[in-house]
């Protein structure tokens, strides 16, 4: 059998400095999205005692759907900005636990073609008109490739539940310029990302893709803005007074930074959107009682125009307003909770 029997085709793709040329990021933009990145790393670091949400849908499937959002999440963010600093999740990569629609840079029209050009270039497209109306945006790190053509415009990253114990995002975080925070694993063990904790502020020597499309290696300084999420897991959720108790002891016998977000949905709802309201309130109540002792730096919401989630079925419409991966809250209970 020769080397390439299961590779079908492979073609090239811009370059990460193309996309960038093409859909610049102006300096005053770059000066903004590095002041965002101060502003989470001071309520990271306890600096800011506001609580840093990031909310929004749980992937990008369609732009004028996003932007809505976005607009109407701009007006909230500055009516809330004495109590919550608000950055939208911008989520274009999905991990999913097998088969399903991977995001919208892989398959931009959803109809199974994996127009991978489009999708880098209508994702940076999206980031780079957030920043412009005043929205930071959040996102998932998936690919280390993908990386290099997006993170210049991100204000917080996350590494996955599915990737927390990876090496590989390991020493890409260690590299990024922004504060990035470590989901705990699928089955809710806290131990890989404790682990990841460890490893994300020191110095590591990896092969990577340069801005130029060649293969480089990369020698980073560590990111010291690592912190951990919990998001719950197939044992339960971990939200609740004890979780968070638990996660801090475990955060100071390890000697690891005890602030942390909370993720209201995932594990910790049980992937039912209608509970994240009430997690959302529970930690809430933590901090407002203090019970936390400072070490809830804020939440993650999923949250779209309406509530709810729909199937993508080949042949068939998709509604630009509706969540088609994890279920949603809409809007409208999202900003009554915020507010
Ligand atoms: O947030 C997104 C999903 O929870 C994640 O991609 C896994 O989804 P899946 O279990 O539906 O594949
Ligand atoms: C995939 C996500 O979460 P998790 O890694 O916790 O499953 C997400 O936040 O989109």
């Amino acid at each position: 059998m020769h080397d390439d029997v299961n590779i079908a085709s492979c073609e090239l793709l811009s370059s990460p400095e193309t996309v960038r040329q093409e859909l610049p990021v102006s300096a005053v933009l770059r000066q903004q999205i590095q002041q965002w990145r101060r502003e989470v790393v001071d309520i990271i670091t306890g600096r800011d005692r506001r609580l840093l949400v990031i909310v929004g849908p749980c992937s990008v499937h369609n732009l004028a759907g996003a932007l809505e959002y976005a607009r109407r999440l701009r007006d909230l963010r500055a009516r809330v900005a004495d109590r919550y600093y608000l950055v939208m999740r911008a989520y274009f990569e999905k991990p999913r636990t097998t088969l399903g629609w991977k995001g919208l840079i892989y398959d931009p029209d959803l109809n199974g073609d994996y127009n991978l050009e489009k999708g880098i270039a209508t994702a940076r497209q999206l980031l780079l008109d957030l920043a412009a109306m005043g929205v930071p945006a959040a996102s998932e790190v998936l690919d280390p490739v993908m990386s290099v053509y997006l993170t210049d415009l991100l204000s917080w990253a996350g590494i996955g539940a599915r990737t927390t114990e990876s090496p590989t995002h390991r020493q890409l975080a260690s590299g990024l310029p922004m504060a990035v925070g470590f989901k705990n694993g699928t089955d809710g063990g806290l131990k890989v990302a404790l682990d990841a904790l460890a490893t994300v502020s020191s110095a590591h020597s990896f092969i990577g893709v340069m801005r130029n499309g060649h293969t480089g290696v990369f020698r980073t300084r560590g990111n010291p803005y690592g912190h951990l999420v919990l998001r719950g897991g197939s044992a339960g959720p971990n939200y609740d007074a004890k979780g968070v108790a638990q996660a801090r002891a475990m955060l100071a016998a390890a000697g690891l930074r005890q602030r942390l977000v909370v993720d209201c949905s995932h594990g910790n709802s049980n992937k039912d959107w209608q509970r994240q309201a009430a997690v959302f309130a529970d930690v809430l109540a933590q901090v407002r009682r203090g019970e936390d002792e400072g070490a809830i730096a804020g939440m993650m919401l999923e949250s779209y125009l309406k509530a709810g989630q729909q199937q993508v079925m080949p042949g068939q419409a998709v509604a630009p307003d509706m969540s088609v991966t994890d279920a949603c809250m809409s809007w409208e209970d999202t900003a009554e909770l915020l507010r």
